[in-house]
């Protein structure tokens, strides 16, 4: 019998103060005007509030089409006092709504170098959390698609698990999906869910995106929030998005999800699930973890 004595335990997450509440995924339809996708995305948000959402989620870059030459001029530079529309618009909605905004992503434009990266709000309009894209997406399938994001852009460098008033929320952008040691990372530390604002392809997307999430929500036994781009029907651009913006449950459950076209997806996440489901299923108790070395998958303690 192999023993976890080394294993440090899980946190168990902690008690949200909103622990049953709306969840919104705004699935937006987005276009080359920047002014036009910010007031699109504050209309949205918005609505979302007005139906009951406290927590709002956007897609993987909400501010302009997912074309990787065109980044720079959308971008952003959100630490500075130079004025960033993008990000003062999500403030201020989150602040007059009373509520938390997982901000999609925007280009973000630090020191000379770009990134891809997510902000979270709280109800005071204050920004809580700044993820930056870990894991960018180089994809090559000769004569369907090739999208070097290392081309563009710059790697963050750290997880992003932020307490809010809607739970222990993990960050994750798009690709981040992939690596289920960091959703493992966020489920170790507490997280009650896990978002991720993403952008698909249509070649990726059938296989693996709600595959993806499901994996995810199931082995950690919490929550998995998506939040894609609207397909364009219109587009002639390379890079078609899959929408299908989705929320699942801690039992691998799809509880909500979109087709391709411009939707708000609103469902509810009630924590008191997780609970249940790791009382039925402890994998926490079951797991071998020194046979298969978590203390280093996990970098030797999972604080
Ligand atoms: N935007 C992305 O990171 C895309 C991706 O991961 C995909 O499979 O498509």
């Amino acid at each position: 019998m192999v023993s976890n004595a080394r294993i440090p335990p899980p946190i168990p997450p902690p008690q949200p103060k909103i622990p049953k509440f709306k969840i919104a995924l705004c699935q937006l339809l987005v276009t080359p005007d920047k002014e036009r996708n910010i007031a699109h995305a504050r209309k949205s948000i918005e609505d979302a509030a007005r139906k009951g959402a406290k927590l709002v989620v956007l897609p993987e870059i909400w501010n302009c089409p997912l074309s990787l030459q065109n980044l720079s001029k959308y971008a952003e530079d959100i630490d500075a006092e130079a004025a960033c529309p993008s990000i003062s618009m999500l403030s201020e909605v989150a602040l007059c709504n009373a509520i938390t905004i997982v901000g999609g992503s925007i280009p973000e434009l630090a020191a000379g170098q770009l990134f891809n990266t997510c902000c979270v709000f709280g109800p005071d309009g204050k920004l809580k959390a700044k993820h930056r894209k870990l894991h960018l997406f180089d994809f090559d399938i000769p004569g369907e698609v090739t999208f070097r994001e290392s081309d563009f852009l710059t790697a963050g460098e750290e997880p992003t698990i932020v307490d809010t008033d809607v739970g222990r929320i993990g960050i994750g952008v798009c690709h981040d999906i992939r690596f289920p040691e960091l959703a493992m990372l966020y489920g170790s530390r507490g997280a009650h869910l896990i978002c991720y604002p993403g952008a698909f392809n249509m070649s990726t997307g059938e296989l693996l995106w709600e595959l993806m999430q499901r994996a995810r929500a199931a082995d950690n036994q919490l929550f998995v929030a998506t939040c894609a781009p609207a397909q364009d029907p219109n587009t002639s651009a390379d890079y078609i998005t899959w929408g299908h913006s989705g929320l699942v449950g801690p039992f691998g459950e799809i509880i909500a999800t979109a087709g391709n076209e411009e939707t708000t997806v609103i469902a509810e996440i009630d924590y008191s699930l997780i609970q249940f489901q790791r009382e039925y299923l402890p994998l926490e108790v079951q797991r071998q973890g020194d046979m298969y070395k978590m203390v280093d998958v996990l970098g030797g303690n999972a604080q």
